[in-house]
């Protein structure tokens, strides 16, 4: 299965899927144009700040739904939410997921049922199985967005599979594909499977990128001289018009990868990656039986001073590959997309889709924190990373 799945990740699929990344980024763009002559006028603050959390969410929404479903949603277009896309039920399903991605932030803090796990661990599915009848409860919520999400992805699979042809460039299409191939067996490829399957990927492929990019520009903006080198690489490519191709992004951009580097090192958005032993085995002196779950904290890791010195600050530098830093340090030390044979299967994809946005954005515009977000940015520690009260940025265009 995993193998049928990385074919769609392959750089020769990768390469045909730039197009659709940059229109979707070109689109997205668009939400943050200001007018020039309000530039540098105090009392037109309020006209330049932007939720940059929400732009890059549905930036890296659109951008996956085109990859897994094979459907524009439709959100990065301008002023997108009085806007809906046309096919309701896609927008009806999307909408519930921006939700849940945004409003639920996959923090479960604020749900009594796990809150009571914490403490009583056998009373917490009871107290769910109560609480989410409860309307207003935060079990019920997700209970309900749960189930509105589900139902919406069935509809969206169910019509993919009565279509007599399709086409197999988007993920859902080619597990139908694979299924009716009779390669694998229907009883493990059933709808809902395939529904499952779909909205990993989403997710998977979404709120991981959005919160990447997000943290990107918010860490450059605070670090002039960071951002002035940035823009210096990426000026010096070509013109403005001129989209690097999947070869020039990976090659022709060597400071950038080391902000995406440090970013991801700054902010780790996966947290923790599970293991289950295979056989017994010893870690670390500890002998663990078969069946051991093992947690791996590529965040600790990103913070040891031994592999990533003054680990406290921001400094992009630290990955040059000419550098002593980058050659002494230990080769697993930095894993923001995890490691060995489960490795995120998206890595190429999202890398190219960061590194396309950032050069898009950095040819327009430069950004600042804006007075109205807290120091130091706050964070929530739920299954993935996420931002309490969003990135807010005030956006300048520069005048080039
Ligand atoms: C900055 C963006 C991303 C980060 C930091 C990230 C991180 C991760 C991590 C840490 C894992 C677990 C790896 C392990 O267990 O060793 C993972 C798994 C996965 N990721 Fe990503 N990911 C990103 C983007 C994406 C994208 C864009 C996609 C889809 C296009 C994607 C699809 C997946 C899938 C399907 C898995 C499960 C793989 C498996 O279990 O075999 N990810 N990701």
């Amino acid at each position: 299965m995993r193998n049928t799945i990385i074919s769609m990740y392959q750089p020769s699929h990768l390469a045909s899927l730039l197009p659709t990344m940059q229109s979707s980024i070109e689109s997205a763009t668009q939400n943050l144009n200001i007018h020039p002559h309000k530039q540098g006028n105090d009392n037109d603050n309020d006209n330049k700040d932007v939720l940059f959390s929400n732009i890059s969410l549905r930036l890296a929404t659109d951008i996956i739904g085109q990859a897994a479903f094979g459907i524009n949603f439709g959100l990065s277009k301008p002023n997108s939410t009085n806007d809906q896309p046309k096919n309701s039920e896609v927008s009806d399903f999307i909408n519930q997921h921006i939700y849940s991605t945004t409003t639920l932030k996959m923090d479960l803090s604020g749900s009594l049922s796990i809150i009571l796990g914490l403490l009583i661990p056998f009373l917490q599915e009871p107290f769910r199985q109560v609480l989410k009848r409860i309307p207003g409860t935060m079990d019920w919520k997700v209970e309900r967005t749960n189930q509105n999400l589900s139902s919406r992805l069935n509809e969206i699979v169910m019509k993919r599979d009565n279509e007599e042809k399709r086409d197999l460039k988007d993920f859902l299409s080619l597990i139908l594909s694979v299924r009716d191939s009779k390669k694998v067996s229907r009883n493990l490829f059933t709808s809902d499977y395939i529904s499952a399957l779909a909205y990993e990927h989403l997710l998977a492929g979404s709120a991981t990128t959005a919160f990447t990019l997000s943290s990107i520009v918010y860490l450059v903006s605070g670090h002039p001289e960071v951002e002035k080198k940035l823009i210096q690489e990426i000026d010096g490519f070509g013109l403005r018009d001129q989209v690097p191709s999947a070869h020039d992004l990976q090659h022709k951009f060597p400071y950038l990868d080391q902000v995406i580097k440090e970013s991801m090192r700054f902010y780790t958005v996966s947290p923790l990656i599970a293991r289950e032993t295979a056989a017994p085995v010893e870690i670390g002196g500890y002998m663990l039986p078969k069946g051991t779950w093992v947690w791996l904290a590529p965040g600790v890791l990103a913070k040891d001073p031994k592999n990533f010195p003054e680990s406290e600050k921001f400094r992009p530098e630290r990955f040059d590959q000419n550098g002593k830093e980058e050659k002494n340090r230990h080769p697993y030390a930095h894993i923001p997309f995890g490691i060995g044979p489960r490795v995120c299967i998206g890595q190429k994809f999202a890398m190219q889709e960061i590194k396309l946005s950032i050069i898009h954005l950095y040819r327009h515009y430069v950004f600042q924190h804006s007075p109205k977000m807290e120091t130091p940015l706050e964070l929530d520690y739920g299954i993935i990373l996420n931002y309490k009260h969003g990135v807010k940025l005030r956006v300048i265009k520069r005048n080039v």
